[in-house]
């Protein structure tokens, strides 16, 4: 085990069903790697697997098969563990640091995703406007500046799968503004992994246009 690592939880294998040997490669390399390469806490160790990689894990289900941009994918929360686990998706992670998206592309090569570009770039500079199926994101804003920059990416009548915390409800209704700008409509806040990881995952999904 590396030092400080949460042991696999029960629910892994499960959640990732045949991904899960791709899961724990992805993982033991966040475990090795991320903090000297800023990426996670060292406080998060202890809760890589079900705070990060399971509540990742857990959005699988509302992707569609298509073009699926991850804005501000960092570490490669949520995307490279959705592109584990939903090889019929194309996944573009649009990061604008240097140093992570060297770590982004190192990782899809390690892990032998041929499902995933990655596009070094703020997502409202990126050359990907109205060209994404589904947008995700997780930890990038607060959803008034988090739609303004993710809304334009996707196509008409395409999806915002957006990972939130419990301040969700609290978030949209600061959002109002930009929601109708943006015309987001459909709006529905999801909770996935009850029963299978101690945080549920919130997802704040609407469509577009
Ligand atoms: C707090 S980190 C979260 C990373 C990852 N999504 C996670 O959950 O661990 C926020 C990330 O969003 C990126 N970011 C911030 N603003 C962005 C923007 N306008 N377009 C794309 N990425 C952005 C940052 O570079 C950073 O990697």
């Amino acid at each position: 085990m590396i030092g400080g690592l949460e042991p696999e939880p029960a629910a892994a294998a499960e959640v990732f069903g045949p991904h899960i040997e791709r899961g724990r490669q992805f993982t033991e390399a966040l475990a090795r790697h991320g903090e000297e390469l800023g990426l996670i806490g060292p406080l998060e160790l202890p809760r890589l697997w079900t705070r990060h990689i399971l509540n990742s894990a857990l959005v699988s289900p509302l992707l569609h098969p298509g073009r699926v941009g991850d804005v501000g994918s960092g570490a490669g929360l949520p995307g490279l563990v959705l592109a584990i686990m939903r090889p019929d998706v194309s996944f573009t992670l649009i990061e604008p640091m240097e140093r992570r998206v060297a770590w982004l592309e190192r990782q899809a090569g390690e892990l032998g995703l041929s499902n995933v570009e990655v596009v070094r770039a703020r997502a409202e500079e990126s050359k990907l406007k109205g060209a994404l199926d589904q947008v995700t994101a997780r930890a990038v804003s607060a959803l008034r500046t988090l739609i303004p920059v993710t809304a334009p990416l996707l196509r008409p009548g395409g999806e915002l799968v957006l990972m939130k915390g419990a301040g969700v409800d609290g978030e949209i209704t600061a959002a109002e503004k930009a929601i109708r700008k943006y015309r987001v409509h459909d709006a529905e806040v999801i909770v996935l992994g009850e029963g299978v990881v101690s945080e549920v995952t919130r997802v704040f999904r609407a469509t577009v246009g």
